[in-house]
């Protein structure tokens, strides 16, 4: 990597370079702890640029305002799945990095599926997520929540820190996907352990290898496991709908209990985690919420906004040239939305990087946009809602327990999550 035209090395500097010519991104770091230092500076430059990924990943381009990102999310010419751009027109060297666990059949879910396969993927599990089967999930959600809070307080008693990640933003979330999909208590630990290798972004190829292996074969016993004695879980239900027709094939059934259970608790973990890191630094919004607990539905929003759990969207392909904000990416080329830039477009939410609990949020990109939206959502804001509610409620004197530039970020391009959250509860 060259020092030529480095975006926000000093990140205050803006480039000059060309949309169409690369600039090294600096995903180091001084940028997972704050992103939005790199971020400001891209969006002033215009929407849409060329940069180099650190780590070898190589060449993308990155969309950083709110009107383009939204725009590239919906765009039927940006497609996800990366076996059919490598057939047809992609550079295999190119995408590398970009590709996790391949070898192991993990990726045939229906994040990296584009029409008809995405749709067809998405139907058998629409159903089990929309808002009023997940709204029958909550008396579970609040005994979960409770249990662990119990547990967090019998830890912070006598003023003792406790890590808000590890004892309750994780396992809310983890506990709450296990259930729902039939994954058995004793197996969540080492499935989460998996998770965690699996999305760290520097792996070596042995070690991904390793990882991916791991939980595809422990997610093919799961599936003999539930064809042998079938559950009232959702896992069940994928199990028959593959031997009762010809909906999925077993590769995708791997797959989808992957990206279910993959995507239904690294997320929500910071929903919860980053949420309560941003009242904590904002005393009077957080008196606000104490004050008004009505406001804690759109508060959950203004956090996706704010500080959201995904920094970027998942890997895309221009299937042909595509014009982005005056900008020509040609065919062949990846991709990435900043869903955390698009968030704090001013063009899009005056005064953004203000954190306003009272705020018209709706429309932020945090749960993504078009075909892909998170189909997670309703169980994720339901989970936040509940999570929120009763720790204001139960902890009136929480507090940091570090000093506020102690906390760091996980380094990872992808995901904004926090590695611990030292709290007092009184
Ligand atoms: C606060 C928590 C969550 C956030 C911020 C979040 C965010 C997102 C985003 C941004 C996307 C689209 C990615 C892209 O287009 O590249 C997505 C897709 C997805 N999410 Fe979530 N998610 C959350 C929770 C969940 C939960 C609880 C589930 C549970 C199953 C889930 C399952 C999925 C699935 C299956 C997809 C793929 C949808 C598709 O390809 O059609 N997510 N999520």
């Amino acid at each position: 990597m060259t020092d030529a035209g480095v975006v926000g090395s000093s990140a205050a500097e803006p480039t000059g370079a060309s949309p169409a010519s690369s600039v090294p991104l600096p995903l180091d770091a001084d940028f997972f702890q704050d992103p939005e230092a790199v971020y400001s500076v891209l969006r002033e430059e215009g929407p849409v640029r060329k940069v180099v990924f650190p780590l070898g990943w190589g060449e993308a381009w990155i969309v950083t305002r709110y009107e383009e990102a939204r725009a590239a999310l919906a765009d039927p010419r940006l497609l996800k799945n990366d076996r059919v751009a490598v057939a047809q027109y992609l550079d295999p060297e190119q995408i590398g990095e970009f590709r996790l666990g391949e070898d192991e059949g993990l990726l045939v879910h229906m994040l990296s599926s584009d029409p008809p396969d995405h749709t067809r993927l998405r139907n058998l599990v629409n159903k089990a997520f929309t808002s009023r089967r997940v709204e029958a999930l909550r008396p579970r959600i609040e005994a979960i929540t409770e249990q662990l809070l119990d547990d967090m307080a019998a830890r912070g008693a006598n003023g003792e820190p406790v890590d808000l990640i590890d004892v309750f933003a994780g396992p809310l979330p983890m506990t709450v996907i296990c259930e729902l999909l039939g994954v058995p208590p004793n197996d969540r630990d080492d499935f989460r352990s998996w998770c965690t290798v699996v999305v760290a972004d520097d792996l070596t190829e042995d070690e991904e290898r390793t990882a991916s292996a791991a939980i595809a074969g422990y997610l093919r016993q799961l599936v003999a496991a539930k064809r042998a004695q079938p559950g009232e879980d959702l896992l069940t239900a994928l199990v028959q709908a593959r031997d009762d027709g010809d909906r999925l094939d077993e590769t995708e059934l791997i797959a989808m209990a992957f990206l279910l259970l993959l995507a239904g608790h690294e997320t929500t973990v910071s929903l919860i985690g980053n949420g309560v890191l941003a009242l904590l630094r904002n005393p009077d919004q957080l008196h606000r919420l104490r004050a008004e607990p009505s406001l804690i539905g759109g508060a959950v929003e203004e956090f996706l906004r704010y500080d959201g759990p995904l920094n970027l969207a998942t890997t895309r392909f221009t299937s042909e040239p595509v014009r982005l904000g005056g900008v020509e990416i040609p065919r062949g080329q990846i991709v990435m939305v900043s869903l955390a830039s698009a968030n704090h477009d001013q063009r899009r939410f005056p005064d953004a990087g203000r954190l306003d609990v009272t705020r018209r949020s709706s429309g932020h990109l945090g749960f993504g946009h078009g075909i892909h939206y998170c189909v997670g959502a309703p169980l994720a804001r339901l989970e936040g809602e509940i999570a929120f509610r009763r720790i204001l409620d139960r902890f009136p004197e929480l507090a940091l327990a570090v000093d506020p530039s102690e906390v760091r970020w996980r380094q990872s391009f992808v995901f904004h999550a926090l590695e611990h959250l030292p709290v007092r509860l009184s």
